[in-house]
């Protein structure tokens, strides 16, 4: 990588890395005008009602398709019906990015980051009480990493393995700015978000309270084999 000085670079497990302080705090304010942006429609971001009839706590609005339990569609069936907005090619192009910054002490995980497509986002908002129970990001028909970036406040975040949900597990704290790849063996690992530190932003990053959250993944699906 041509990067200017080396980043810290963590590896939670085999195919997992944080990379923290990954975006600017120009770059991450971009970032939280574009969730704006999104957050706005045409497909409202809301909270995902579970097929047990309870909703969320977090809130969420996708791009390129829409997620719900559990599965991926063009169009928003349980949020009003509109299809979704599409995922920019500055937002691929910056998940190609993530891949190879993550990949960057593994020449040749690197030089597949350079097919890296994704086309799709989700974007979570996490208000100080919302959390993500444990789970496995497994509706992609595609083996290829999940990139994930945090804005606003820190959170904990937890990455287990795929073999159980209850653990063994690593604790990391997500902050603003941070990057977290993971694929390969780890593609499949159990992983969520059982607390936010409220109050924990940089108050120049332009948000009132809470946190973002973008994933960006490849679905492995197509238009006339949806799923
Ligand atoms: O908010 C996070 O850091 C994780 C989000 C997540 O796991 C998901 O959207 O599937
Ligand atoms: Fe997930």
């Amino acid at each position: 990588m041509g990067a200017l000085f080396d980043l810290p670079r963590r590896r939670i497990a085999p195919g997992a890395v944080h990379v923290p302080g990954w975006l600017s705090l120009p770059g991450q304010r971009e970032l939280v005008r574009a969730c704006r942006g999104w957050a706005a429609g045409p497909v409202p971001m809301r909270r995902i009602r579970m097929p047990g009839g309870h909703f969320m706590s977090v809130r969420t609005v996708c791009l390129g398709w829409h997620w719900q339990p559990y599965r991926y569609s063009r169009t928003a069936e349980d949020a009003g019906g509109l299809p979704v907005a599409p995922l920019p090619g500055w937002l691929a192009e910056l998940g190609r990015a993530a891949v190879a910054e993550a990949c960057a002490d593994d020449p040749e995980a690197g030089a597949a980051a350079e097919g890296y497509s994704p086309d799709v986002a989700l974007i979570n908002f996490y208000d100080a009480s919302a959390r993500m129970g444990m789970h496995q990001d497994k509706d992609e028909r595609s083996a290829a990493p999940v990139v994930s970036l945090s804005l606003g406040d820190s959170c904990l975040f937890r990455f287990g393995t795929p073999a159980s949900r209850g653990g063994p597990y690593t604790d990391v704290q997500l902050a603003s700015g941070d990057l977290f790849v993971f694929g390969g063996p780890s593609r499949l690992a159990y992983h969520g978000v059982p607390k936010v530190y409220p109050g924990t932003a940089d108050p120049e990053l332009g948000m009132s309270g809470g946190r973002l959250n973008i994933t960006l993944r490849v679905s492995g699906l197509k238009d006339a084999a949806e799923s």
